[in-house]
């Protein structure tokens, strides 16, 4: 048996759709080959209608796949399913899993008995998620009554009441405020820490992907364009990192080294912006070339911006 969470082999879905009088074909998945190792973060991205959630489904076992062999968790996940749902926790932003008029802490009763926890795994995993995801002041409150934030927490405290060694993520932050994306981003970090679980999402926010993610896999209309680090995908596009240097005395010109563009300067040569290519001249060698010739008092470096980086990635392939 495999050792991969996640294995896929020209996985293929199909729809017939129907346009005014006619049939047609779309492929929503198209000859995905992906493997995931245990306690991988993969945030798996793309425009709306990439293919996604239909891929999601298939891993799941809730869509039957056209072609091609998937295995999840070392299981056959439609043949499997139940046996599957011990070991993945799937969390649907869209949707909610919970008992709507129940208050949280029954809701998370019946999933323990649902998975056949024993009382105590039930209880010190339940203590343990309420303290983390901050469930305390809400247990007792009916689902329908949370906010989306205190909801969403306790979506993922479900998904992951059971241990699961999977957990599934699609658009788990989508209409959230800054502080709860930050609060749920620090809890799937942590979790993933302290019990190795492996991490699937997908998403729309690039936030998610920079905190959560060290692997990238970017879908275009069902086809895998990139799988890799956030870093790399940004150099197929040539992206660059931006150094802003504060001088302690007007310098208007700084001699710089090859890779790095002077993209301009304010107060008389006192802030300098550059641009510099990562894989060609490090930051401490461009810093190196600006200490030499003035005083440094303070500097930044803006990473790419994901969502430009994938734009990019998008228009090249039209
Ligand atoms: N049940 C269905 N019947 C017909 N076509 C479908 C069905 N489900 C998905 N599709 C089509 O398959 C393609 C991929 O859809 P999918 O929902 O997997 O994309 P996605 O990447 O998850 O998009 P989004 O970011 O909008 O959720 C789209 O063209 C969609 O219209």
């Amino acid at each position: 048996m495999t050792s991969h969470i996640i294995e896929t082999d020209g996985l293929t879905r199909t729809f017939r759709v129907r346009e005014g009088m006619k049939r047609r074909t779309v492929v929503a998945v198209d000859d995905l080959s992906l493997r995931v190792e245990p306690g991988e973060a993969v945030g798996y991205i793309g425009a709306n209608g990439a293919g996604k959630s239909t891929t999601i489904k298939m891993l799941c076992g809730i869509l039957v796949p056209t072609a091609g062999e998937v295995r999840t968790c070392g299981l056959r996940p439609v043949a499997e399913r139940r046996r599957l749902a011990r070991e993945i926790g799937v969390v649907f932003g869209q949707r909610s899993q919970l008992w709507w008029d129940l208050p949280t802490r029954e809701s998370f009763s019946l999933l323990a008995a649902i998975h056949r926890l024993s009382p105590t795994d039930a209880a010190a995993r339940r203590e343990e998620l309420v303290e983390r995801l901050e469930l305390g002041e809400f247990l007792t409150t009916p689902v329908r009554q949370l906010s989306l934030g205190q909801r969403m927490r306790a979506e993922v405290a479900a998904a992951l009441l059971h241990r699961p060694r999977l957990v599934v993520l699609d658009e788990p932050t989508i209409g959230l405020d800054v502080l709860s994306k930050q609060r749920l981003r620090e809890f799937l970090v942590t979790e993933r820490r302290d019990h190795g679980t492996t991490l699937l999402l997908t998403t729309h926010d690039m936030g998610d992907v920079e905190r959560l993610c060290d692997r990238v896999v970017l879908v275009d209309r069902g086809r895998t364009v990139h799988d890799g680090s956030l870093a790399a995908l940004s150099r197929t596009v040539g992206a660059q990192r931006v150094m802003t240097v504060d001088l302690a005395s007007p310098t208007p010109t700084l001699p710089l080294p090859d890779g790095t563009t002077h993209l301009g300067e304010e107060g008389h040569g006192l802030r300098h912006r550059i641009a510099f290519d990562p894989d060609r001249v490090t930051a401490a060698a461009v810093l190196a070339a600006v200490s030499a010739s003035a005083e440094v008092l303070d500097l930044s470096i803006e990473e790419p911006d994901v969502e430009d980086v994938v734009r990019r990635v998008y228009r090249s392939r039209r």
